[in-house]
């Protein structure tokens, strides 16, 4: 048996839909795997009872074809699904690592990024890998289409807040604007280049500024109950920056290290003034998949 652990991730970071992701220190899932003639697959903890378990329809059964490599896979998710923290990415980054290392397939980290994508194909209908990069690789990445991944270490500390709400990544996508305005444009590639400028020098203050987007994350907002109050709430309390994590519905701040707990309460009891509960890990940009 091969077990491997892949972190929680934070996708888009305002500025780069589709494109920027980080991989956070925790939460995380775990996956075990054996080999076998055809997969099966279990699952427990986080919202195990919401993920399927048919190969068909888990993206580790999507890994698992990939690679050629049926397996008996149990999933251990410390990611609950449809949170915006790259749930269904973490388990794909794990099954690929741990398939990858039961069949010897020797494949790096970036060779598996594109496989991990076609596990995220499974659940919100495009391949898209700004989770599955930072589950696999670490630290802040950018994707392109066309030439794999670009992974930056950074030293940063974040408050990620998952209100008990559900907002699914394929609803979520459809909500995104088809097209942008120039001056739109102009201010997405400046918020992109600070926010890049910034995971590059560990710097929370550039970063936070990085995360502003004026196209994406004002139509996910929408999608999430109390999103105002909690951003305004997580700045009073020394954020310097805060973005829709993901597609939603977890909300992402970024700040000093010695505020995590200050914002991680605010932004509980911002979601607490809305109705709704939630819970806040107080976290960090963190290292990608392992097998343990
Ligand atoms: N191994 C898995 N882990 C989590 N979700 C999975 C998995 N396999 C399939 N899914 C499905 O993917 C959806 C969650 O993925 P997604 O909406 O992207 O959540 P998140 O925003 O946390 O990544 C749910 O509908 C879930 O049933
Ligand atoms: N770029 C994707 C990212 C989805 O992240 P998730 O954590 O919500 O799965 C999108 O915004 O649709």
């Amino acid at each position: 048996m091969v077990t491997a652990r892949a972190p929680a991730t934070s996708a888009n970071l305002g500025s780069g839909f589709d494109t920027f992701g980080v991989a956070l220190s925790h939460p995380a899932d775990t996956v075990s795997v054996e080999r076998a003639a055809e997969t099966t697959i279990r699952v427990r903890g986080a919202g195990a009872d919401f993920i399927p378990t048919d190969p068909e329809k888990n993206v580790v059964g999507a890994v698992a074809e990939a690679l050629d490599a049926p397996a008996h896979i149990h999933i251990d998710k410390g990611v609950r699904p449809s949170s915006g923290l790259g749930s269904s990415a973490a388990s794909a980054a794990a099954a690929a690592v741990a398939l990858n290392e039961l069949y010897d397939r020797g494949y790096s980290r970036h060779d598996l990024v594109p496989v991990a994508a076609e596990g995220e194909a499974v659940v919100s209908g495009e391949a898209h890998a700004d989770n599955v990069a930072p589950a696999l690789l670490g630290g802040f990445t950018i994707v392109r289409s066309d030439d794999g991944a670009t992974s930056v270490d950074a030293d940063l500390a974040l408050v990620a807040c998952l209100p008990e709400v559900v907002v699914s990544t394929r609803d979520a996508r459809g909500v995104v604007p088809d097209s942008v305005s120039m001056t739109d444009h102009v201010e997405t590639v400046g918020n992109a280049a600070t926010l890049t400028a910034g995971m590059c020098r560990s710097d929370p203050e550039l970063v936070g500024r990085g995360l502003d987007d004026p196209v994406v994350t004002p139509a996910r907002a929408k999608l999430i109950t109390g999103y105002e109050g909690v951003r305004e709430a997580a700045l009073a309390a020394g954020a310097t920056g805060v973005t829709v994590s993901g597609a939603g519905p977890s909300v992402l701040a970024v700040c000093e290290p010695g505020r995590k707990r200050a914002v991680a309460s605010a932004m509980v009891e911002g979601f607490a003034d809305a109705g709704v509960g939630a819970r806040a890990y107080q976290t960090a940009v963190g290292d990608g998949a392992t097998v343990l």
